[in-house]
């Protein structure tokens, strides 16, 4: 198996990415194309590892957990990906996102965070250690490598895929550190595109906002839910939600729509789910999220 990143003098061209909402997006759009994917070793971030597979792509992934990895890569590689390897270690270390990016490649198309830490869903505790190591590991080391790989980025016109969630957008009880880290990507990650454009940086910023997807690992202290599953109509997993994230950061956002009170495209509600989101949350432009359909539930409090 070729190894794409390093063994080349000069980065190879492998064509643009086209801009989001201008092309539909197929298979090809990522055959060759050099993507990493952190947070992989399990739930969204290794579906979506598997769905670049199939599309072909040379995979870099990272997690800490390196058995799990060495699986996931051994898997890739049997779904068709045009190679894959991984980098093991955790994004509390604040080094760890150059050595990720600056020692293991030379060229990048496309880079997708995705990982986040542990967090407890109850009320908050007082714990600001706490707050402060997720701020680190959700936030902060998203920033160290989007700055590590911008330059490969720039190069190859590439894209930046940021993993959110609708607590980055409205705030839920339980939520209180995690849901700040969400908003910390939402305000960075807006702004920095923003800039791009001012500066004419042709590199897309893409946020995905999703609601409730069944990873098997929920489990909120203090609060119950009106639904403690999520919806089966239409069946819902980090799976099905691979393939629309992929389009979203290709070019056609599939099952998803822009926010309410946005006009910029680049920012997709991501959600194969069919449950209609309560309609008392305001966003952006002040529009209602009346009719906004989104896998995710109510909380009651006990
Ligand atoms: N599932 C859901 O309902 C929703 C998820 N999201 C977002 O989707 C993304 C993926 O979530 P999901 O798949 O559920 O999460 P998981 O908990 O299933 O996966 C988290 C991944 O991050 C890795 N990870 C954990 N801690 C660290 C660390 N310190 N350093 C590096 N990697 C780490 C884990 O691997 P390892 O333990 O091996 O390091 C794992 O690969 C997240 O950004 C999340 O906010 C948004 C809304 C809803
Ligand atoms: C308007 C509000 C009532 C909406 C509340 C939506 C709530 C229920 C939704 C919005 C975001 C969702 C969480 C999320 O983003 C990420 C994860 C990590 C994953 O490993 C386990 C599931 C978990 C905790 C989700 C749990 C459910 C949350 C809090």
């Amino acid at each position: 198996m070729s190894i794409p990143w390093r063994s080349e003098p000069q980065c190879p061209r492998v064509g643009a990415l086209p801009a989001l909402s201008s092309v539909p997006s197929s298979p090809e759009m990522l055959r060759g194309k050099r993507v990493i994917v952190t947070g992989a070793s399990s739930g969204i971030g290794e579906q979506v590892a598997y769905h670049l597979a199939r599309m072909e792509a040379h995979l870099l992934l990272t997690a800490r957990t390196e058995a799990k990895l060495q699986k996931v890569v051994e898997r890739c590689l049997e779904l068709g990906a045009a190679s894959a390897r991984y980098v093991s270690g955790s994004m509390e270390d604040t080094t760890f996102p150059a050595v990720v990016v600056r020692e293991k490649l030379l060229c990048l198309d496309m880079l997708i965070l995705n990982h986040i830490g542990y967090s407890y869903f109850n009320y908050f505790n007082g714990d600001v250690g706490q707050v402060r190591k997720l701020l680190e590991t959700n936030f902060l080391s998203y920033v160290a490598m989007t700055v590590s790989a911008l330059p490969m980025l720039k190069e190859s016109e590439g894209s930046i895929v940021v993993v959110s969630s609708v607590a980055g957008k409205i705030g839920s009880p339980f939520a209180a550190s995690y849901s700040a880290t969400k908003f910390a990507l939402e305000g960075f990650f807006s702004s920095l595109r923003h800039e791009f454009i001012i500066d004419k940086v042709n590199v897309s910023i893409t946020l995905c906002i999703l609601g409730y997807i069944n990873t098997g690992k929920l489990s909120i202290a203090g609060a119950s839910c009106s639904q403690t599953e999520p919806s089966h109509h239409p069946p819902c997993g980090p799976g099905v939600l691979s393939t629309p994230l992929c389009h979203c950061a290709t070019g056609t956002p599939t099952l998803s729509k822009a926010w309410p009170g946005t006009s910029d495209s680049a920012v997709l509600a991501v959600n194969p789910g069919e449950v209609g989101i309560p309609s008392y949350g305001h966003s952006g432009g002040g529009k209602e999220w009346e009719g906004y359909h989104c896998n995710c539930y109510s909380f009651e409090l006990f």
